[in-house]
């Protein structure tokens, strides 16, 4: 795919917008896919057919916002990994874009480049599960977030997706928010990764190229307590 701006290459975004006439419409499906899995790669589907996008681009985050960083796979390897399972689909692309930025991620900083980025007949929505919905109002600069995407809340098994839907519209802040169904896979990086500490299959939770590279490179061998046990050199149970 043709590329554009930000400098170097490997920062590059997907080149969308050339056409004054028409509207483009690009779906940021944003995680720390730690592995990326089936459940990612469903919901963006589902969320581009749903919302006829030309293109959805999976970006891993950096330093995730609410997630401890000594217990998160380099940025790297989820990078690498997403890579892996979104080349096959010509609408599915992976970028750098949060990898590539210092300091904590945030979604809101990553829409506002975005959007200085894309003329204004390119249209950002942004994939989430029911999940992070739920705790959206948490999220740096709301009200801002608000102005800047549509947001595509898909279905997860175990997430009340109704709840979700009450807590954007209690919070007067005014989300675009879509919905949408998708087939259930209650499928979570955490139980891949407890999968795979355990010594247990993780075939056909994810792409075989990503279950490759996780065996090839030795990842999730060991179980969190003992991997933040030995980055803070103690003994105990940190949970
Ligand atoms: N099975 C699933 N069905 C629908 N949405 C999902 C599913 N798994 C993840 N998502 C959504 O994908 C986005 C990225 O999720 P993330 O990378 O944190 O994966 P995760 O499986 O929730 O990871 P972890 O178990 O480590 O918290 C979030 O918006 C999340 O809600
Ligand atoms: O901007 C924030 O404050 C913020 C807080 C939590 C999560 N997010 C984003 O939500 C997406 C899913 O996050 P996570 O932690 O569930 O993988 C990912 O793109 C994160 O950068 C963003």
């Amino acid at each position: 795919m043709e590329r554009m701006g930000m400098g170097s290459d490997r920062l590059a975004l997907p080149a969308l917008g050339a056409d004054p006439s028409r509207e483009y419409r690009l779906g940021i499906m944003g995680g720390t896919f730690d592995p990326i899995h089936y459940g990612h790669l469903v919901t963006a589907e589902e969320a581009r057919d749903a919302l006829d996008l030309d293109l959805v681009v999976f970006m891993p985050a950096g330093s995730p916002a609410f997630k401890a960083p000594e217990r998160v796979t380099s940025a790297e390897d989820r990078y690498a990994m997403t890579l892996l399972a979104t080349s096959a689909n010509p609408a599915f692309d992976a970028s750098r874009f949060e990898i590539e930025r210092a300091g904590t991620t945030y979604t809101v900083d990553t829409l506002r480049a975005l959007r200085a980025h894309y003329p204004s007949n390119v249209k950002l929505f942004f994939i989430t599960g029911a999940d992070a919905i739920l705790e959206i109002l948490s999220w740096r600069d709301a009200h801002a977030l608000a102005s800047l995407t549509t947001f595509i809340a898909a279905t997860r098994p175990g997430y009340d997706m109704a709840r979700a839907a009450e807590v954007v519209q209690s919070s007067g802040i005014g989300f675009d928010v879509r919905y949408i169904e998708i087939p259930a896979l209650s499928i979570s990086s955490t139980d891949i990764r407890r999968r795979v500490a355990e010594g247990k299959s993780i075939r056909y939770l994810t792409a075989t190229s990503v279950i490759g590279f996780i065996k090839k490179n030795g990842l999730y061998r060991q179980d969190f307590s003992e991997r933040v046990d030995e980055v803070r050199g103690v003994g105990g149970d940190l949970s």
